[in-house]
């Protein structure tokens, strides 16, 4: 982090800014990404890491020993060879907003060998997701115009999701900087390019067996916000963001079931007054999301909203049956929101149901005379030798019965406990915890190399590293 302070102090002085321009939020958020390409017989038959350019504001590139990296200039592709002890330095989007097009991303990427493994160190510095990013004002005169116009990281996280990402995005990159392309231009096309990274990434890592059903714990939005000052609120806007954000990415991977724990019944019963105002971001969402059409259509989504959902508030109700009763037809992913929802709760209610189900199956059996239960439960266990109630039963009963058992389970705060959520269902799940939701794909990607059993095919390594305190605190 300190190198990269003085890297951007550098930035600052050649660009004529204000010193420590870059300093606090604009360079906050920071990610180290630690990418293994494995040799291949024939590299040409492997993706390694295709075309892009990097969404952040700088990464410090360690290349190790091993060429792979190459630049995209004038129509060609350049290998930029390792340097002893030294980085590479790569300018983001955000940069090249910032400077209003005086720095520009340099398209890139990584491709394989059939000798050497190759391993490569990719720290990313980022803004803070509530960063306002703009051409800076001290660029812009009247000979300079802004190219980009003003906008909030979230809105280019959103944008970023509602957009298609295709791979024709990169021919895109070409006009990115145009002096007159129109604002919302200029957003749309960031937001494409970043999707394409996305897509470049998932191509990589969706070679093999997909997990069929993911669960997420969708907890540390409260602590994410204390930590970087920010209303709880605003923690759990970004908690939300972060939910739809995983269902494209899991759409994309080809999972077919995902879960989301949203909204415990104890966070309803302990903190009525942090609910409502949560509740209504939720609902907002919830009908936002629906409005984009061509995101539940395009997905062939279905949506369940399950728990105790006579604990939400009417209108919150409503549009939840809205969404239940809009994609009732779709059948390609089931997206299942876990609302006023506890696993114990879950299970008394899905014994409770087996129960009533098989008393009426009982009492119809005994108006025919077949006396069960009469008088004697002793003679009945001799009669029928196995128990009425049976986990079929129980796990059909299970609010979550429209999915099979979940692969795997993350947990995106740094407890690694189940917090009431799936405890029937998860007895053979992997668990990850302190996961943040953009590592996701990268999880995915290890757990289905375990199950193929070739340790080090694609490992990679994650660390979210907080500029204050240089903690760990996320390790995938
Ligand atoms: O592995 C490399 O050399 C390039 C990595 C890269 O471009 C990235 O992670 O964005
Ligand atoms: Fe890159």
């Amino acid at each position: 982090m300190k190198l990269a302070s003085k890297i951007l102090e550098l930035i600052c002085e050649g660009l004529g800014l204000e010193s420590g321009y870059f300093e606090g939020k604009l360079s906050e958020s920071s990610l180290l990404a630690v990418n293994r390409y494995p040799p291949c017989p024939d590299p040409s038959l492997t993706l390694g890491l295709p075309k892009h350019c990097d969404p952040n504001l700088i990464t410090i590139l360690l290349q190790g020993e091993v060429r792979g990296l190459q630049v995209f200039k004038d129509g060609e592709w350049i290998g930029v060879g390792p340097v002893p002890q030294a980085f590479v330095i790569n300018i983001g989007y955000q940069l090249q907003i910032i400077s209003n097009n005086k720095l520009k991303g340099a398209e890139h990427r990584a491709v394989t060998n059939s000798r050497d493994a190759r391993t490569s160190a990719a720290f990313f510095v980022s803004p803070r997701p509530d960063s306002i990013i703009e051409p800076a004002k001290a660029l812009i005169n009247a000979d300079n115009h802004p190219v980009y116009r003003a906008f909030e990281l979230t809105e280019f996280i959103s944008n970023y999701m509602s957009t298609k990402g295709n791979s024709e995005a990169s021919k895109n990159s070409r006009d990115f900087g145009m002096r007159n392309a129109s604002k919302d231009k200029a957003i749309e096309i960031l937001g494409k390019l970043v999707s394409f990274l996305r897509k470049c990434m998932i191509n990589i890592i969706s070679v093999g067996p997909m997990p069929n059903h993911i669960a997420f714990i969708m907890d540390g939005n409260r602590s994410y916000a204390r930590k970087h000052n920010m209303g709880k609120l605003t923690g759990h806007k970004f908690g939300l963001l972060a939910l739809f954000s995983c269902v494209k990415y899991g759409y994309e991977l080809g999972v077919r079931y995902l879960t989301f724990y949203a909204f415990s019944i104890d966070s309803f019963k302990q903190n009525p007054d942090e609910v409502e105002p949560l509740m209504d971001l939720f609902l907002e969402y919830v009908q936002g999301f629906m409005k984009e059409e061509t995101f539940v259509n395009r997905y062939g989504m279905r949506v369940f909203f399950k728990g105790d959902l006579k604990l939400c508030s009417e209108p919150v109700r409503l549009a939840a049956k809205k969404a239940m009763l809009a994609t009732a037809q779709n059948s390609k992913i089931f997206l299942t929101i876990c609302v006023a929802y506890s696993s114990t709760n879950e299970i008394v209610h899905a014994v409770q149901e087996s129960c009533e189900e098989k008393w009426g199956e009982i009492s119809l059996l005994n108006e025919n005379g077949a006396n069960f239960y009469s008088t004697n439960p002793v003679e009945n266990e001799i009669n029928g030798g196995e128990s009425f109630v049976k986990i079929t039963d129980i796990d059909k009963n299970m609010y979550t019965a429209i999915a099979p058992d979940p692969d795997i389970l993350i947990h995106t705060s740094g407890e690694t406990r189940l917090s009431n959520f799936l405890l029937w269902q998860t007895t053979y799940t992997y668990l990850y915890c302190g996961l943040r939701w953009y590592l996701v794909p990268k999880a995915i990607d290890r757990m289905h190399h375990y199950d193929d059993q070739v340790p080090n095919q694609c490992a990679i390594v994650g660390h979210m590293i907080s500029p204050s305190t240089h903690k760990h605190d996320i390790t995938v």
